[in-house]
């Protein structure tokens, strides 16, 4: 939240941005047919408002001062009667067209936006914080889709009525026009003036509420944190500061505007004055008549509300100028890891890919001279080499901050090497197609994602298609069919948000269920640190050697009793390999291995004796 209030700051500063508009408007355009039919709707509304005054004008005239005959007033009634539903008919669907490209502008804007999200890479979402995000695909979007159904329209309907009403003014009596449009400057000045204090109050309690809405997320998120350190009386009183500037702001935006409701009625009443004052006279001289005052008295009320909204409008587009703007960031962003269009070609693109063309892969891997860094002057890999035969399992030891999580980034293409390569099956994967790549790579996090829904959907995340039969076959063979049974409702079961309703356990054996029904070649471990009790150990373990049989493995382990059996240990030390062989082997030399995995067995013997025990599987 705080990234995007900076952002606003930087981005609020800039004049009107023509090319931000207009591509905006461009995006716009791509829903023609119902902005087509909101375009039709707001003119003919524009032209009825001019056209009543005149229709007033004819009917005192005609009918009340003048003599006409009134064989003609059921005429008239009907013509007027008609022009109401009409008017009617355009209101209607001036709503129902406004409301309708809303929704369709947002949602084309999300949808672009989310479009780009899942395209973007790992080091654009390590730049951009979660909350930024946030905010752009939810309140910049509402906000935009807003300004451009709603506020430019009224910008038009202004525009319109001026132009029109000044040109019905003039054709009729020129010299009471002027009356009316001495006063434009003056009430322009006002209008801005008004607006100008207005909006800057208002930007501020939005910047104030979005701290707000920050600190609720923050304190729900972090709740536990809070009752178990005894901070509620510190995070109220933050809070109060925050509401209070919240409070201080809006009331600053209320009197600003209760002030500027009442100078304008003045102004517009002196004006109302002036004209019957001079109308008044020409009516006396018999100039004009008694319907073309009162049309001129009806067109200076009209002629008013326009200026307002138009002033008002401006500086609504003005604010949402920044929220248009980081959108574009966004959607002009480079995708810093893509595929090359002769890939895309054959393989097609993430959103839709020809998996007809998919090869199999058989999981050898080799790393050649591979240098990584994420940050120039801090290199994390450097000339990096490791081959992998197909269905190995590769234990990854070392340190925090070692290296082991870059090494299955790199494999995963979540980020490229500097120099060097990675193949697999012998050939480059930049030369491969992404989405091929992530099908045939099953990654298990150490904290296991799990997404409201059922067991069973969550289950078959990777694979929609798997039948109820596949998804229960594969809970079998990782033992997880037990506690699902156990569950109230089965396999239909909701794990809740994040899968807060089990345990940790329960999530990592899901997370492994869902890796296997996927059968992919490569299996990518984060090894959960948490310690949990003996027996959901055990069953975590069966469910591991499941999910790992037949495929080529890397674990990034940090229990070392749980790769014992790994055909390959490697010990990295900051970005280097330090050790590596077989668990016998590196045990016989006595090494940092050796070092590590005694120190180990004897806390974790130390612990079993204390008997501490957490989150039982059942
Ligand atoms: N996204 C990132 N941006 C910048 N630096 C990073 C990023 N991820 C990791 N690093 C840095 O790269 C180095 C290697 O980190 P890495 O996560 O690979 O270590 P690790 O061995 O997996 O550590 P751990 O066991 O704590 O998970 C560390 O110095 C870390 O600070």
């Amino acid at each position: 939240m705080a990234n995007s209030i900076l952002e606003e700051k930087e981005y609020q500063s800039k004049a009107f941005d023509r090319s931000c508009w207009m591509r905006m408007l461009k995006i716009l355009w791509e829903e023609k047919k119902v902005v087509i039919c909101l375009l039709a709707a707001n003119l003919a509304f524009a032209l009825t408002d001019i056209i009543f005054p005149l229709f007033n004008r004819y009917a005192i005239d005609m009918y009340v001062v003048g003599q006409a005959s009134q064989e003609s007033l059921p005429i008239f009634i009907a013509v007027y009667a008609g022009g109401i539903v009409i008017r009617s008919i355009c209101l209607y669907l001036y709503f129902r067209y406004a409301g309708g490209v809303e929704s369709s502008f947002g949602k084309n804007l999300r949808k672009k936006c989310f479009v780009k999200l899942q395209n973007l890479s790992f080091p654009y979402f390590d730049r951009t914080a979660n909350g930024w995000l946030m905010a752009r695909i939810t309140s910049d979007t509402g906000r935009l889709a807003e300004i451009l159904a709603w506020s430019l329209m009224d910008l038009i309907w202004g525009a319109v009525l001026i132009v029109g009403i000044t040109a019905v003014m003039l054709a009729v009596n020129w010299k009471m026009a002027l009356a009316i449009l001495v006063a434009v400057p003056f009430l322009w000045f006002v209008t801005m003036y008004f607006q100008k204090r207005l909006l800057s109050a208002q930007r501020k309690a939005r910047k104030s509420n979005s701290k707000i809405t920050a600190g609720f997320s923050e304190s729900i998120s972090g709740a536990k944190t809070t009752k178990t350190l005894g901070v509620e009386q510190e995070n109220y009183e933050e809070f109060k500061i925050k509401t209070h500037d919240m409070k201080t702001y809006s009331m600053r935006a209320a009197r600003i505007n209760s002030l500027f409701q009442p100078v304008v009625f003045l102004l517009s009443g002196i004006v109302l004055a002036l004209l019957v004052y001079i109308g008044g006279n020409q009516v006396l001289l018999s100039v004009i008549q008694f319907g073309t005052l009162s049309m001129f008295i009806n067109y200076a009320e009209l002629f008013f509300e326009p200026l307002k909204q138009i002033a008002r409008v401006l500086g609504e587009m003005q604010m949402a100028q920044a929220s248009g703007e980081r959108i574009l960031s966004l959607l002009d962003e480079e995708v810093e890891i893509d595929d090359s269009d002769e890939v895309k070609a054959v393989y097609g693109t993430l959103l839709e890919p020809k998996e007809e063309n998919y090869e199999p892969l058989l999981g050898n891997v080799e790393f050649r001279h591979v240098d990584f860094f994420y940050n120039e002057n801090e290199k994390v890999l450097s000339d990096f080499n490791l081959q992998v035969k197909q269905g190995e399992m590769i234990a990854l030891v070392g340190e925090t901050g070692s290296g082991k999580s870059t090494i299955v980034n790199l494999l995963c293409r979540f980020y490229e090497p500097k120099q060097g390569q990675i193949l697999m099956d012998g050939k480059d994967i930049q030369k491969r197609s992404v989405g091929w790549l992530h099908s045939n790579i099953g990654y298990v996090l150490q904290t296991p994602n799990l997404f409201s829904g059922t067991i069973r959907d969550n289950i078959r995340y990777g694979r929609p298609d798997a039948t109820d039969q596949e998804v229960e076959d594969v809970a079998r063979l990782i033992h997880a069919h037990d506690f699902i049974m156990h569950m109230p409702k089965g396999y239909d079961s909701e794990v809740g948000e994040g899968g807060d309703m089990l345990s940790t356990g329960q999530k990592q054996l899901l997370s492994f269920a869902r890796a296997i029904l996927s059968d992919p070649s490569i299996v990518i471990l984060d090894e959960a640190t948490s310690s949990i009790d003996t027996e959901s150990e055990k069953v975590i373990q069966l469910a591991i050697k499941e999910l790992l049989a037949g495929r080529t493995s890397f674990v990034v382990a940090h229990r070392l009793s749980t790769i014992v059996n790994a055909d390959k240990i490697i010990v990295l030390d900051h970005g280097l390999i330090k050790e590596m062989g077989s668990h016998d082997e590196l045990m016989k030399q006595k090494g940092a291995y050796y070092e590590l995995y005694t120190s180990q067995s004897l806390l974790e013997k130390q612990q079993q004796l204390l008997s501490i025990e957490s989150e039982p599987l059942v």
